[in-house]
């Protein structure tokens, strides 16, 4: 490997130059490539050309010494990253990174393995359905599939509180007829009553006055009451339609959403006991459904951090009016965000999405969190084995917004097209991606300078100037080199055009990096010495076919070598392939 460029930045303005390039190339000319020989050749002082023998020789011999081994171990690059790197190369693997809701159609361990082949990253498991056991043995096959060399995180969602049907007298849809009247309760729904519905929460029509507007599923019908009686409505049907099982019921006064005064819990009891659930699982994502301000998430933040789990990362769901009203403070306090379209389409009227969700993602983007864009990309294929054009539409604008991932939900749970699904949103986002490059829309963002400690804004401003100089001299890939996972995500806020390659010795670190736009994150050994760390995993990669001569990659690192002083902290490096 020749050393094209070697700079070392003290504290954002000294910096120092290493040995001389002649020197380096001569050096590495020879195909060294154990550790010791690189140090041995460190330590020449500008223009000598030898240590101790003739230089050439030596190092000839170290080559086939003990050191070699040191090169060997792992790498820890899944499968499917390195598949589609030998078919396709650098800058042929997809940034966007793909979640799957895991459901009665895709939880055998075949068809688990299909998901993981076609590039999910990670696998949410929605607490509002199904047994415990079953997602327990859902976490157990992915970990089997892990261990198979994939690379697939695990979120669960949880329930939340909500005020929705539980029961609406039919196993699937009922139909509301224009001027029928309809019993909306939470007394034991008896079954024999037809267009009775009963809600979930006790106090569901507290503040709810005659003349106020009963919504079904944001508009899949609607309601007016017409009389109270006790804590139960009595409504005409205004706007016939359907009643799904589970439909969410909101309510509307002179046109406006109003909330009941009933004050749920964004986590209720099960929610918790689903956390404890995770927690005990070993997941890595928590994601909390219906977040109304930023304190559940701290709440949250701070149990997990007491249980000494504090590696799960905590997403806040953006899905209602209140948490678009505090959108900056969830953001903040979270460490990722759903914009969870599904229930948001419910509150909101649904021509405000697509400019929602745009605002969404640059908060996010400023804020350094990654988001997910969710529910209803590819909705037809639950039913059908190709999309509409406008849900490619879709699926399209969300990665030209430069979200971090795309998910989906009945697709993949309960749809006859999962896998086919998932290669939709594979190769959508692929084109979109490359058009973006060509096109050289991923100009170098205007960051909002993160409040940070002056460490902290040194990486920041290191990553942002990494990610410029990978684009401007067109390289081939940037190699991160992170114990905490930060400089990782600041790469990828960047959104540069060639793929980041985030080695990290943190299991957690690495199955969390998952979701960030354009990381493929490695768990592999490191050490203090970054030359040691550089040398050992291009080495690996070039042993593996991966990496080729005259191939040109960036290195970052924010690894603190113990022999430097406080103030080298992290460096940038440009290295060729020899
Ligand atoms: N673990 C599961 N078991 C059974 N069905 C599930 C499961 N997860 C999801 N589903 C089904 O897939 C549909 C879509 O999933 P999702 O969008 O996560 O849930 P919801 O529609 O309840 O918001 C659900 O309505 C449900 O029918
Ligand atoms: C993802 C969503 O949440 P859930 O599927 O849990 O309702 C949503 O509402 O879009
Ligand atoms: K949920
Ligand atoms: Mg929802």
């Amino acid at each position: 490997m020749a050393v094209v460029g070697d700079l070392a930045l003290m504290c954002n303005q000294i910096i120092t130059k290493r040995p001389s390039l002649d020197l380096k190339k001569s050096v590495f000319g020879a195909q060294i490539w154990s550790k010791k020989a690189y140090f041995d050749a460190q330590k020449l002082k500008k223009g000598q050309s030898r240590v101790g023998l003739k230089a050439g020789m030596q190092l000839e011999v170290l080559e086939r010494s003990s050191d070699f081994k040191s090169l060997e171990g792992n790498l820890g690059l899944d499968l499917v990253t390195e598949r589609n790197l030998r078919e396709k190369g650098f800058l042929g693997l997809r940034k966007t990174k793909l979640v799957c809701t895991i459901g009665p159609a895709c939880c055998s361990f075949e068809e688990l393995e299909k998901l993981a082949q076609g590039g999910m990253n990670v696998a949410r498991l929605n607490m509002c359905h199904n047994t415990r056991d079953w997602h327990k043995d859902v976490i157990r096959k992915i970990k089997k599939l892990n261990e198979k060399g994939y690379c697939v995180s695990l979120m669960i969602d949880t329930e939340g509180n909500q005020i929705n049907v539980v029961d609406h007298g039919a196993p699937s849809s009922v139909k509301a007829e224009d001027g029928s009247i309809w019993h909306f309760t939470t007394e034991r729904f008896q079954g024999f009553l037809p267009l009775t519905v009963k809600a979930n929460h006790q106090g569901f029509s507290e503040g709810i006055q005659v003349g106020d507007e009963v919504v079904i599923d944001g508009g899949m019908a609607t309601f007016k009451v017409v009389k109270k009686i006790g804590k139960d409505l009595q409504c005409k049907c205004i706007d016939p339609g359907l009643l799904l099982p589970r439909a969410k019921l909101s309510f509307w006064r002179n046109g406006e959403l109003v909330g009941n005064n009933y004050e749920l819990p964004t986590l209720s009891m099960k929610d918790w006991s689903d956390i404890e659930f995770g927690i005990s699982e070993g997941i890595e994502f928590i994601a909390l459904s219906f977040v109304k301000s930023a304190d559940a998430i701290k709440h949250l933040k701070n149990y997990l951090s007491d249980k000494s789990s504090r590696s799960i990362k905590v997403l806040a769901k953006i899905e209602s009016v209140e948490s678009l009203q505090k959108l900056e403070e969830i953001v903040d306090a979270s460490d990722g965000i759903m914009i969870a379209r599904g229930d948001l389409g419910v509150e909101i009227p649904l021509e405000e999405i697509p400019t929602v969700q745009e605002t969404i993602i640059e908060v996010c983007q400023q804020l350094n969190k990654p988001v997910i864009v969710a529910s209803q990309l590819l909705e037809s294929m639950i039913e059908y084995p190709i999309p509409t054009q406008a849900e490619v539409a879709d699926v399209s604008e969300a990665v030209r917004q430069y979200a971090d991932a795309l998910m989906l939900s009945g697709e993949s749970a309960i749809g006859s097209y999962g896998e086919k699904a998932l290669s939709v949103l594979h190769t959508t986002s692929t084109r979109m991606e490359s058009w973006s490059r060509e096109e050289n829309m991923q100009s170098f963002r205007d960051q909002n300078r993160l409040k940070l400690s002056l460490l902290d804004q040194i990486a920041e401003q290191i990553c942002n100037s990494a990610s410029e100089m990978a684009n401007n001299l067109g390289l081939d890939a940037i190699f991160v080199y992170t114990r905490h996972g930060q400089m990782a995500s600041l790469l990828s806020r960047n959104r540069p055009n060639p793929p980041i390659f985030a080695f990290t010795d943190d299991k957690n670190i690495r199955m969390s990096l998952n979701l960030h736009w354009g990381v493929t994150p490695l768990l592999t050994d490191l050490s203090d010495d970054m030359e040691a760390n550089t040398e050992r995993t291009i080495e690996l990669i070039k042993s593996k076919g991966l990496i080729k001569e005259g191939d040109t990659v960036l290195v970052v690192s924010d690894i603190i070598p113990s022999a430097a002083t406080r103030t080298v902290f992290q460096s940038i490096q440009v290295k060729t392939v020899g």
